[in-house]
């Protein structure tokens, strides 16, 4: 029985490896984000504009305490799910993998997309930076693997999981 939780900055890839990572494991695959917006009935970007980032984090509790009452399954969370001490709390017990990126990395893997509004500003490196200072020490606290993520493609980071996952539920 696995329960295996991403969590690391925007553009790590917790989405992505997560999603495949759910397939080769033949696990339910969540996502926080998705799970957020499918209850809402309206995106990202709209929930920050109308409920503010505070409505939107409120809302990422309660799905996050949903999605581990799960047996098991692959979860990717939102790149600010540390924020609330709370949440951490709740992910201490877990399996967590902190998926790394650089700055420039995430920078390139965020720049083609607007679903993310706390990136739609004049600097999105400044608040990227910002945010890893405060979140790196949270992710790390919680975390029981890091993996550096730049340089190594979607998939070669799901199968090395699965490998470590699927053996440790052997
Ligand atoms: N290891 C990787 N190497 C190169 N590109 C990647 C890698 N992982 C993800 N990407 C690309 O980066 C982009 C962002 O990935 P993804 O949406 O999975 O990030 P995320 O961690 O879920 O971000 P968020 O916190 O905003 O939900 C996607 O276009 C994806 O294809
Ligand atoms: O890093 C963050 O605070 C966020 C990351 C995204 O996954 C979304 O959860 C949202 O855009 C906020
Ligand atoms: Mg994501």
């Amino acid at each position: 029985m696995a329960l295996i939780v991403l969590v690391g900055p925007m553009g790590a890839g917790k989405t992505t490896v997560g999603t495949l990572l759910a397939k080769k494991l033949r696990l339910p695959f969540k996502d926080s984000d998705a799970e957020i917006e499918a209850r809402t009935g309206a995106d990202i970007p709209w929930i920050f504009d109308v409920e503010g980032e505070q409505g939107f984090r409120d809302r990422e509790t309660q799905v996050l305490k949903d999605l581990l009452a799960m047996p098991e399954g692959v979860i990717a969370t939102g790149g600010g799910i540390v924020m609330r001490e709370e949440n951490r709390v709740l992910l201490k017990p877990v399996q967590v993998v902190y998926l790394r990126a650089s700055l420039n990395e995430q920078l390139r893997r965020t720049a083609n997309d607007r679903k993310r509004p706390l990136l739609q500003t004049e600097n999105p490196r400044a608040v990227l930076e910002r945010l890893m200072t405060i979140r790196d020490p949270l992710y790390r606290d919680i975390a029981t693997q890091i993996i550096e993520t730049d340089g190594a493609n979607s998939r070669s980071i799901a199968t090395k999981l699965a490998r470590q996952y699927g053996d440790q539920a052997l």
